[in-house]
Formats: C-alpha cells, sequence, structure tokens
C-alpha cells in the first residue's frame, strides 16, 4: 500500500538514536546538512533519474551521461555551490563519468606533480571545465608494472619540445577514463629520454583534441575502448585508447616539481623521493577506501530492509512466517558485512587524517612516513574494495531470486563496483607492495629500529626481534603467503582504528553501545573465519575459540533489532539506492510488481520476432503432430 511504512515496527525496534548516528556516519553534523541538502537536490530533479539505465543501449546511456554532466555542472554553477557541495552533487548523481577522471585524476595530477608556475597556468582552466583532463598511464601492454610502460617523450634541444610517441602497438594507452570520446588534454606518462638516456617514466600535459571541433590534433590516434562489464555501470564511461604519432608539446608541460629538464638538455631530480611520481596514485587509493564503505553500505542498505520483508517458512497457525532477516544463518552473512560498511567508514576516516598528514610533512621536507602511507593507502585500497566487492554479491544471493533483478539496484552495483579490485592498482600486487613493506621492517627489527604508527605492534612480538631477514631472499617463493600477512596487517589496522573511534566522546542515547557490537561483530567473525590460524599457530587454544563463537552470535542478537536503524544511519534516499528492494518503506511486492510491466518486452503482448522465429516453429510440430 502506497504510503504506509512497512517496516515502522521494525524502526520502533531500535535502541539508538538513529539521528546521532547519521551524524556519526556522515562525519559531522555540517557533513549531514550538506548531503541531507544536496541529496534532495538531485533526488527532487528529474533531470538525473537513473532508473532506465541498464536497459539503454550504450549510444543513448552515453549521451544521456554526458547531458546529466552537462546539467550537473550547469546546477553547480546556477547554485554557486561550494567544491564540497559540488562533490557531493556528483556523488548523488551516482553516475560514472569522464568528470571523475578530471577532478579525481587531472586535477590532483597537476596540483601533485606540477610546479607553481605550471598550477597557476592550467588549474583555472580545468576548474571552470574550458578544459578536460584524464590520467592516461596504463597501456596495453603494461598496467601494474608501471616501470615497464614504453610510450617516449624525447627532448628535442632545438626546438625546446619533447616529442611523444607510442614506438609500439603494446604502448597503447589503454583504459584511462574520459579520454575515449570527450577528454580535450591528458596527463601522460611516457618515458623521459634525453641524448639517448632513459630517465624512466614522467607525467606530461599533454593537448589530445581540438578547442574548437574535438577533433582530435594530428598524430594523435584515439577512440573508446568498448563494451565493459554489465548493463548500464561503468558502460557510461569513455574508458580509451590513445596512440601518439611523434606529437610535439612545449618543455614546460611536463609536470617538474619532482625533476626538471632545463633548456639546455639537463635532467635534475629535485631533493623530494623519486615516488612522489606516483602521488596521484596514493592519493586516490586513500579516497577509494573512503568510498568502499559507501559501496558496501548501499548493498547492506537493501539487503537488511529486504531481508525484513521477506518471509519464508515457520507459518504458526496460520501466522506470518519467519522474516527471513530472523534466521541465523542471514544474520551470519549480513551482520558481518553490516559491521564492515562503518568499520570501513572509520578506517576512511583515519586514512584521510594519516594523507594530510604525509602532505603536511612533505611540505616541510620530511618523508619519513611515505613508506607507511603508501602501504596503508595500498593494503587498505586492496582490502576494502576485495571485501565490498565480495559484499555487494552475497548482498545480492542474501536477497534470493529477486536479487538478481536489475530493479533491485544490485547486479549494476555489482557491475560499477568489481573493477575497484582492479584499478588504481590490482589488489594482488597491492599486497605484494604491503608485503615488501611488512619484510623490510621485520629485517630492521633486528638491527635494533624501533617500528612506529601502524607497524609498532611488530616491535613488540617477540620471536620477530631475533629475525634476521633479507627482503628478497625466498620472496617470490613464499608470496602467496606475504600476501595473506598482509592482509593480515590491513585488517588489524581497521580493527584498531575502530577500537579508536570508540574511545572518543559519541554522543547520542545508546549510539556508542550500537558501534561497540559492531566493532565486536567486525572483529569476531574475522577470528572465525580464520580460527584454523589462530588455532595452528597457538595464539588462541580450542576453548578461547569457542567462547568467541558465542559472543559473536550473542551480538548478532543484540544487532538484530537495531538493524534497519543501522542501515537508516546510512541516510541514502531512494533515489540513490535505487532499489525496489531496499526502498525506505518496505513496499516492494507491488513496486516489483508495477516495474515488470514497464519492460520494453512488455511494451506488446506478442513479442518482436514471433512471427519470424516462433510461429513457424509451432506450425512446424503442428505438422509433426498430425503426421
Ligand atoms: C578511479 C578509477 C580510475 C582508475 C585509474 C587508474 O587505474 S590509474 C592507473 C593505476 N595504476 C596502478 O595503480 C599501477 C600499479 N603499479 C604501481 O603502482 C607500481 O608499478 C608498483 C608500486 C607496483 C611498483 O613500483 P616500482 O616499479 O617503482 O617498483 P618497486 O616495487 O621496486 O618500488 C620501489 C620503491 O618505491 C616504493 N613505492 C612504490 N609505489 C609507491 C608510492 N605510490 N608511493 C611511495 N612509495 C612507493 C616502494 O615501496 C619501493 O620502496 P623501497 O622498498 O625501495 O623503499
Ligand atoms: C574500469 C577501469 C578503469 C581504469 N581507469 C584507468 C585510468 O583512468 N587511467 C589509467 O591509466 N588506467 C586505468 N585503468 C587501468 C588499471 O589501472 C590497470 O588495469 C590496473 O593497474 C591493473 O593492471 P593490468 O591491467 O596490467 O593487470 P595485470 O598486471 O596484467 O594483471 C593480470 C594478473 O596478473 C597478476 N600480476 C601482475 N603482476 C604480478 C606480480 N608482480 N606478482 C603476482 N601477480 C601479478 C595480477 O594479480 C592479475 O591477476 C583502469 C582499469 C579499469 C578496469
Amino acid at each position: 500500500m502506497e504510503g504506509v511504512d512497512h517496516l515502522a515496527d521494525e524502526r520502533k525496534k531500535a535502541e539508538f538514536n538513529v539521528e546521532a548516528m547519521k551524524i556519526v556516519w556522515a562525519g559531522s553534523q555540517h557533513n549531514l546538512e550538506v548531503s541531507n541538502r544536496i541529496s534532495k537536490l538531485v533526488a527532487d530533479d528529474p533531470a538525473f533519474r537513473k532508473d532506465d539505465r541498464t536497459m539503454l543501449p550504450r549510444k543513448e546511456l552515453f549521451k544521456n551521461t554526458l547531458r546529466k554532466a552537462a546539467y550537473a555542472w550547469k546546477r553547480i554553477n546556477e547554485l554557486r555551490l561550494s567544491e564540497e557541495e559540488a562533490s557531493k552533487l556528483r556523488f548523488y548523481v551516482d553516475e560514472t563519468a569522464y568528470t571523475d577522471l578530471h577532478w579525481g585524476m587531472f586535477i590532483p595530477a597537476i596540483k601533485g606533480q606540477g610546479t607553481d608556475e605550471q598550477q597557476r597556468k592550467w588549474l583555472p582552466l580545468a576548474y571552470k571545465m574550458q578544459i578536460i583532463g584524464c590520467y592516461a598511464q596504463t597501456e596495453l601492454g603494461h598496467g601494474s608494472n608501471v616501470q615497464g610502460l614504453e610510450t617516449t617523450a624525447t627532448f628535442d634541444p632545438h626546438t625546446d619540445e619533447f616529442v611523444i610517441h607510442s614506438p609500439t602497438l603494446t604502448s597503447s594507452k589503454w583504459w584511462p577514463g574520459g579520454l575515449g570520446k570527450v577528454s580535450t588534454h591528458a596527463v601522460t606518462y611516457a618515458r623521459l629520454i634525453i641524448d639517448g638516456k632513459d630517465h624512466g617514466v614522467h607525467g606530461f600535459i599533454v593537448q589530445l583534441r581540438s578547442l574548437e571541433d574535438h577533433r582530435p590534433l594530428p598524430g594523435i590516434t584515439v577512440g573508446d575502448i568498448g563494451m565493459k562489464f554489465g548493463n548500464g555501470a561503468y558502460n557510461t564511461m569513455d574508458n580509451g585508447v590513445l596512440r601518439f604519432d611523434h606529437v610535439r608539446i612545449p618543455r614546460n608541460q611536463m609536470l617538474m616539481k619532482v625533476s626538471q629538464v632545463t633548456r639546455e638538455g639537463k635532467y635534475k631530480q629535485s631533493d623530494v623521493p623519486r615516488q612522489l611520481v606516483y602521488g596521484t596514485m596514493v592519493y586516490v587509493r586513500q579516497r577509494i577506501v573512503a568510498d568502499a564503505s559507501c559501496y558496501l553500505s548501499r548493498a547492506v542498505c537493501i539487503a537488511t530492509r529486504y531481508s525484513a520483508v521477506r518471509r519464508q517458512f515457520g507459518s504458526q497457525n496460520g501466522g506470518p512466517e519467519t522474516q527471513v532477516i530472523d534466521y541465523k544463518t542471514q544474520q551470519s552473512r549480513l551482520f558481518p558485512l553490516l559491521a564492515s560498511a562503518y568499520a570501513f567508514r572509520f578506517v576512511g576516516e583515519w586514512l584521510e587524517w594519516l594523507y594530510t598528514d604525509v602532505m603536511q610533512r612533505l611540505q616541510a621536507n620530511d618523508f619519513s612516513t611515505l613508506p607507511e602511507a603508501h602501504a596503508c593507502t595500498a593494503g587498505l585500497k586492496s582490502l576494502t574494495t576485495s571485501v565490498t566487492a565480495d559484499g555487494i554479491e552475497e548482498c545480492r544471493k542474501l536477497c534470493g531470486g529477486h536479487g538478481y533483478l536489475c530493479t533491485s539496484g544490485l547486479p549494476e552495483l555489482f557491475a560499477v563496483y568489481v573493477p575497484a579490485c582492479t584499478y588504481e592498482g590490482d589488489n594482488i600486487v597491492l599486497l605484494l607492495q604491503v608485503a615488501r613493506f611488512l619484510m623490510k621492517t621485520v629485517s630492521q627489527i633486528g638491527t635494533g629500529k624501533q617500528p612506529v604508527g601502524t607497524i609498532a605492534y611488530m616491535g613488540r612480538i617477540e620471536h620477530l626481534m631475533q629475525c634476521r631477514c633479507n627482503v628478497q631472499r625466498g620472496f617470490a617463493e613464499l608470496s602467496a603467503d606475504l600476501v595473506e600477512a598482509a592482509v593480515a596487517h590491513c585488517q588489524l589496522i581497521v580493527v584498531s582504528k575502530f577500537i579508536e573511534k570508540l574511545q572518543q566522546d559519541i554522543p547520542g542515547e545508546g549510539v556508542k553501545q550500537q558501534l561497540e557490537a559492531l566493532c565486536g561483530i567486525y572483529y569476531l567473525s574475522l577470528l572465525h573465519k580464520h580460527q584454523g590460524d589462530f588455532l595452528a599457530t597457538s595464539y588462541l587454544t580450542p576453548k578461547q575459540s569457542a567462547l568467541a563463537n558465542d559472543q559473536l552470535r550473542a551480538l548478532y542478537s543484540k544487532v538484530r533489532p537495531n538493524a534497519i536503524a543501522l542501515v537508516d544511519a546510512f541516510n541514502y534516499s531512494d533515489h540513490f539506492l535505487s532499489s525496489i528492494l531496499g526502498r525506505y518503506d518496505g513496499n516492494v511486492y507491488p513496486k516489483l510488481y508495477e516495474a515488470a510491466w514497464k519492460d520494453p518486452l512488455n511494451e506488446s503482448v506478442v513479442p518482436d520476432g514471433y512471427h519470424e522465429y516462433v510461429r513457424p516453429l509451432l506450425k512446424q510440430q503442428l505438422h509433426t503432430a498430425r503426421l
């Protein structure tokens, strides 16, 4: 029934102040206020409609994305939105687009790797969208191995220019978002060659298309790489292919904060670590961790609400059947994901702090925390995206058959999210970076150097102090085990940041108690999953392990009456969730029924193709039957 809240009884069960929890989730009262205002602005505007996205053919879908991006920009300007509000608007529009790369990578690359002069020249153009940029690093032949890139930027001292060239097919840029059809410029990564000497990979600003008629400039071949996984989803993005045929750019378009090339062709390295060339990736990995909680919480919100609506079995004396959320098996799959969404929110907040801290230290020429920042961003990006991608799929299964319908919102959410396990660093490749950092730390403990920050605990592990290890020896052979160690290290960070959050003053009746229960579910479910390892290494006795499992089950029961309120605290509008199963009012069945009739296949009673392909078969069967 329209207007009735089918989840009202569930909401009455809540034992905490939901409004106060919304503030905790949003990060502050101010953030909540901005989110409320901007999400309503988007939801109320029919121009931002997205319920037809999975049914549109690619060209129409893409054009629609261009329209939405242009309209969003128009509204941002008309309403004079601040940068914070504008980025919230893009978030609630919820459509992957070339603008993500423009704001999320092109501008940060110039900010992070450009000199002050370069920033003064390029940033105002980019901020006004008078140029549109992308981040062109990956090539057909190499993505993970950045040092293996083949594109060259050869300095020509006669003209004071770089010649950008793609020497092989495998050196074609391949994947950059926004490149295929829209970007006018790209921060392009290429090997710097001066006087025959290869100085490794550097970033260059290259114009790709004319600002007049949008045609590729001479020497540039550019296009889209084709359809990707799923309907709608990431196909709103023009991931592209790009080849350079001796394209000339002025010398001052090499990003020169980290290293410079002089007029005379001398290569100079600033007093900063070379790894800062990778700085944009560190920035984006940190953002991806913050985003993971958004994606996971969306899926969990849908699955939790639907689990309270859905009933199967267990009817007594003709009474209602059991809500599937009351099955312990459903809780043991759902509640750890609910807890993970909160855990990732808090670790994301902390990582943002860590990143800001590292940036401030870099300004003061203190590079000491850079390796830890790299390990944390790489490792947490890997952990949170893997858990989130698997978690979205688990939420689909938690919704049974209806979860497989596009109108559940889950298939598109999965399709749009799953490449996060690959982009911005393949998750295994990133964990190997963490493993390398851990091994290096162990090798230094032996020499008496005390580890600090997220690795301080290693200094307290007795047997590590006796370790004498060489970082390279056996690394490849043991890499699968080392990856597991890296995951465990990252899980420890997530748990410890959750616990630190609980040590803060958290206002609101019952809020802290709910968070404590979720934190318990988070670490006890990990303990449960890995209890074999804990038992094998005698870190747990069988008795302790059994007690931990009892405690975990008790926490599921504690969270159960609060489950709906805990997902309401994410504060997602029906427009943003875009899911019939996750509707705030729980009015699932009538809306599923209604939506089915809107499918294009139901526009006619007899389908297109019946007369050509079905009727002849039926006739043939009649004929055979008569024989
Ligand atoms: C959002 C959607 C859009 C998506 C966009 C994209 O996907 S864009 C494309 C995204 N593409 C990718 O994400 C590609 C992924 N690949 C990579 O990032 C790199 O190729 C690599 C890190 C795997 C290897 O790096 P390498 O070949 O240089 O070799 P190496 O391992 O020998 O390391 C040497 C030293 O450098 C250190 N160090 C490394 N990175 C960093 C850092 N960021 N910061 C600080 N430090 C760093 C490392 O710890 C080591 O230190 P140590 O031990 O000597 O003290
Ligand atoms: C949707 C999407 C958007 C993207 N956007 C951009 C963009 O805007 N700009 C851009 O420049 N790039 C972009 N990329 C490219 C992306 O960054 C790369 O695909 C990613 O870094 C992985 O690299 P790869 O494709 O070379 O994988 P590969 O390295 O070829 O991975 C293949 C397999 O090999 C394994 N492997 C590789 N190296 C090792 C190793 N050393 N040890 C053990 N196993 C290993 C991996 O784990 C994986 O299983 C995007 C990719 C996608 C999917």
